[in-house]
């Protein structure tokens, strides 16, 4: 039996509410496309397609930010990747959004407004208290079916993920189901060989808490990137010294560093570190030095060195899954983006099970010219997918699975 209801169970002629994530960066005002329109137009394609009526909510930025916006944008670029019209209405549930739910014919797809910009959204509370609010009880009677394809969103008790599929019979997505599936394989532990994990980026505390609760779920961490540099303080060099204007290394490492020394004392063998590290030279240009020789904290490391690269190389193909969090360096630059895309081309290259997570790591492959089809899966989740990899259970990915058990 699979794990939820998905969009193939759904009655004919449905008319559906479905919570996509579509939050994306905003510039000048307008949203940019990413994967995530592509990913979420399959969704919707295969819903208007069935002949359902497909009613979209969807959040962008939070109130206070600059990425708080209307959908207005979205809506556009949504249609282009769906290839057919997507309304849009600047309304979340007053008479306006209610107006155009009632005139939709089959197979008509509407977009309400930001769902953020309705007080009973935000707000953590429990789905029961979620379902009660004038929101959810405004919408959930002019439809038959909630679909939840905001698997990205999955860790948020707000009102359109968790209220819904109260008062509704609820249903996964294309996207929730497959990101589901890929996202949980490495807390189910599945492989039998060798499962590898890369660990990077900037946000240390989260990818750390996850080597921490994985322990010997995972064979191999290899390391770079901020996290990695703190592991390396905690070996004993002098490394982690910030860009200017940027705080990264000092108040992680001050919040981590028992559990980085508790993670190098339990599961040293596993962990493998940078044995060089590549910095802005005097002339501009890349330069590399060993970490053995790194004796004082004079410069911002950027990369791991091309030694490193060569080390990492035999344990990604010896094994059987490789999960990414985080790149190994400042990719966005060229001069440092030898580790990133060095481990997702060795990845790339063998047939192991593999996901590559993070939204900004996993432009690297569109930057660099990586081919998508050579991963099983890229992931379009950042703190959902920080979740998952451990097994925590994200909320409003737990209703739907009641749903599928009978409950509600
Ligand atoms: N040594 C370093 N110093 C500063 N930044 C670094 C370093 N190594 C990697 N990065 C940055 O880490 C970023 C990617 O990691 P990040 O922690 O933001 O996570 P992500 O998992 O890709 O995305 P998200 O969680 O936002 O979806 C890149 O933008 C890269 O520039
Ligand atoms: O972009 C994301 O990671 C999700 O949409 C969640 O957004 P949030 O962190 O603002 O809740």
């Amino acid at each position: 039996m699979s794990t939820f209801q998905t969009i193939d169970d759904l009655p004919a002629d449905s008319r559906v509410l479905v919570r996509l994530d579509l939050n994306s960066p905003i510039e000048d005002g307008e949203p940019q496309d990413n994967r995530r329109f592509e990913r979420h137009a399959r969704t919707v394609r295969d819903l208007a397609d069935a002949g359902h009526r497909v009613v979209l909510v969807a959040h962008q930025g939070r109130p206070g930010r600059d990425d708080f916006t209307s959908l207005a944008g979205h809506a556009g670029i949504l249609a282009d990747h769906v290839g057919r019209d997507v309304e849009f209405v600047a309304d979340t549930h007053g008479e306006e959004a209610l107006a155009a739910i009632e005139a939709l014919a089959a197979g008509d797809v509407l977009l309400l407004e930001n769902t953020r910009m309705c007080d009973d959204e935000l707000p953590e509370a429990s789905p029961a208290e979620k379902a009660d609010t004038e929101f959810v009880r405004t919408l959930a009677p002019r439809f038959d079916a909630y679909v939840n394809d905001a698997y990205s969103a999955a860790h948020r008790r707000h009102a359109s993920l968790v209220g819904f599929p109260v008062a509704l019979p609820a249903y996964a997505g294309r996207v929730m189901a497959t990101e589901y599936e890929a996202n949980t394989a490495i807390a189910r532990r599945e492989f039998d060989g060798p499962v590898t994990m890369v660990v990077g980026g900037t946000k240390a505390t989260d990818v750390i808490g996850v080597m921490d609760a994985l322990g010997d779920r995972v064979d191999r961490f290899l390391l770079g990137g901020v996290a990695g540099e703190l592991f390396l303080r905690a070996a004993g060099h002098p490394v982690g010294r910030d860009l200017e204007g940027m705080d990264l290394f000092d108040e992680q490492w001050e919040a981590n560093r028992d559990t980085v020394e508790a993670i190098l004392e339990e599961r040293g063998d596993a962990i493998r570190l940078a044995s060089d590290l590549a910095y802005e030279g005097a002339d501009g240009d890349r330069a590399e030095v060993p970490v053995a020789d790194v004796d004082e904290k004079t410069d911002a490391y950027l990369d791991v060195g091309s030694d490193t690269v060569a080390d990492y190389d035999a344990p990604i193909r010896e094994s059987d899954a490789v999960f990414v969090k985080g790149a190994l360096g400042v990719f966005e630059d060229e001069r440092f983006a030898d580790g990133t895309v060095g481990v997702l081309e060795a990845i790339a290259e063998t047939d192991c099970f593999s996901v590559v997570g993070g939204g900004d790591t996993s432009r690297a492959i569109g930057m660099y010219g990586l081919d998508e089809d050579d991963f099983s899966h890229v992931s379009i989740a950042g703190g959902a997918y920080i979740r998952a990899l451990t097994g925590e259970p994200l909320p409003a990915i737990e209703l739907l699975r009641k749903a599928d058990d009978g409950g509600t």
